[in-house]
């Protein structure tokens, strides 16, 4: 259990309730962590925007960058929250416009995130949002993507991650932050 799920924050209880585990999704032997419910808990979703926010609110972050397709459906809002451009990290042949790339592994197969190679100006403080870390390869990929378009990435946040994220966990030197644990073990 997280630090904070240990009593001080209320909020993250809620949100781990509102996280349902789907064993042998979409490959036999993964535990997929379905954010869905959450989305159908306004109280919660708005609390995970929330505890975000309240983590994020007068840093100086110029951008949140969010990850196709669940990081968009927490990235956009914080965006809006805490006064940021929105970035949209997507999955290949969907922007129409000049994009950088990089290819990544995921725990059930290979994919690839293309940005829009105007969408950030050089020495912008980038914040990067997705829904899940599991592997951690994603997040790789959008912190590579953001770096050689010259951002300087700030943190990645995730709603719920495996244990081995918890604090101070660091991917390609930059901090993970997540809020809840993910149940990543088929019994
Ligand atoms: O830490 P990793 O092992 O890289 O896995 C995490 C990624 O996997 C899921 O996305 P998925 O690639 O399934 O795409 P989707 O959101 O478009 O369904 C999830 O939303 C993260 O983006
Ligand atoms: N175990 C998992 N649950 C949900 N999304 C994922 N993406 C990669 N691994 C996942």
């Amino acid at each position: 259990m997280l630090e904070e799920e240990n009593g001080t924050d209320p909020r993250l209880l809620a949100i781990s309730a509102a996280i349902r585990v789907v064993p042998h999704f979409p490959k036999p032997g993964i535990m997929f962590n379905d954010i869905t419910p959450l989305l159908l808990r306004p109280k919660a979703f708005k609390d995970a925007i929330e505890i975000f926010a309240e983590r994020y609110r007068g840093m100086g972050i110029h951008a949140v960058a969010g990850i196709e397709a669940r990081g968009f459906m927490f990235g956009s809002p914080l965006a809006i929250a805490i006064g940021a451009k929105f970035i949209p990290l997507h999955k290949p042949g969907k922007l129409p416009g000049k994009t950088i790339s990089e290819a990544y592994a995921l725990e059930y197969g290979t994919d690839c995130l293309e940005m829009h190679v105007d969408a950030v100006q050089p020495g912008e403080n980038v914040l990067i949002i997705d829904d899940l870390v599991a592997t951690g390869g994603t997040l790789r990929a959008a912190i590579r993507v953001l770096e050689r378009a010259g951002a300087e990435v700030v943190e990645c946040g995730c709603i719920v991650g495996l244990p081995k994220f918890k604090a101070g966990y660091r991917i390609n030197g930059r901090p993970v932050y997540m809020l809840v644990e993910a149940i990543s073990k088929t019994s």
